[in-house]
């Protein structure tokens, strides 16, 4: 880490800035604890000939309301983090909390109420229809009957801007951007209070990408929800985040608001956003106003 004094409203590792507004009733937890907690996180990759560590006493707090985003080079362990807040992959030391529970523990039945994971490209099964795919968490509780499923996957598919005309559509016959609308209303299916979105415009034209970052935004401001987002593109970046968390050098190096970020002295963020993408950073900078 560098060993420079981050510029004032940066904070680097843990702290925490406030919180955007909104409300989540099914969020359970006392008003101002954190939604995601990681302290003092190891994780370790052992193979018979080497040992790699991803991530040493990385420390992140993420608060109700937030967007954060994670950015870093390939490999420093950005999708391995998500996969640890969703309780798939188990840390080598540290804790991992999610809404006030361990994160090993989402791994349970049900856990689809508590956090929803919008994977790279959909992830959707592809001999499901689109209803079958959408209602598919709330089929394997084996408690609701059948009709109710329906409707509730019906609506969900509405709140991602599909009509029920998709609704026996196969996933070979959608676009890349209606694949992403329909993981997304999976992912929403029971109503979670967090939402972890892995490259959630990587694939998509310009256009489509605009409207999904539109549909993310929109969504994020009616259910309260809070967000924990990797992402390489930076409109989708700046159009969404309230806050950026920089891992490097096996940890979060700095974190804040995007224009305090950018201008964290680091030869990754240097990179990032100064470089050849430095024009259009700036761009943003100057286009949404959740980046200033
Ligand atoms: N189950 C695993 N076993 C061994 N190594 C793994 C495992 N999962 C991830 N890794 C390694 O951990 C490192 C971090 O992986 P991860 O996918 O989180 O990177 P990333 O930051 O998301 O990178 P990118 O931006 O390229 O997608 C990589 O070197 C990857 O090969």
């Amino acid at each position: 880490m560098s060993a420079a004094r981050p510029p004032e409203g940066l904070s680097t590792a843990a702290a925490r800035p406030s919180s955007i507004q909104g409300d989540s009733s099914s969020f359970a937890q006392a008003g101002d604890a954190p939604v995601v907690e990681i302290s003092k996180l190891w994780t370790v990759f052992r193979s018979p000939e080497r040992e790699t560590v991803i991530h040493q006493d990385l420390d992140l707090s993420i608060s109700r309301g937030e967007v954060l985003s994670l950015v870093g080079g390939s490999g420093t362990g950005k999708t391995v983090l998500l996969r640890q807040i969703l309780g798939l992959e188990r840390a080598a030391r540290g804790q991992v909390t999610v809404l006030g529970r361990p994160a090993a523990r989402l791994g349970e039945r049900g856990a689809a109420s508590r956090v929803g994971m919008l994977f790279q490209h959909g992830a959707l099964f592809s001999a499901f229809t689109v209803l079958e795919n959408v209602a598919f968490p709330l089929r394997e509780l084996k408690t609701l009957p059948g009709a109710l499923i329906r409707d509730a996957a019906m609506v969900k598919l509405q709140m991602v801007g599909l009509g029920p005309e998709h609704a026996r559509k196969m996933p070979s016959d959608l676009s890349g951007g209606m694949i992403k609308r329909v993981a997304l209303a999976r992912a929403l299916i029971m109503d979670p209070p967090l939402l972890l979105l892995d490259e959630p415009t990587a694939g998509l034209d310009p256009e489509s990408s605009d409207g999904f970052c539109t549909l993310l935004r929109s969504l994020h401001r009616e259910l309260g929800l809070t967000v924990v987002m990797v992402t390489h593109d930076l409109d989708t970046l700046f159009e969404l985040s309230t806050r950026i968390a920089v891992l490097a050098d096996r940890k979060v190096i700095a974190s804040g608001r995007p224009k305090d970020v950018i201008a964290f002295p680091h030869p990754f963020i240097r990179d990032f956003f100064l470089g050849e993408r430095g024009q259009r950073a700036m761009e943003l900078l100057r286009e949404y106003p959740f980046a200033v």
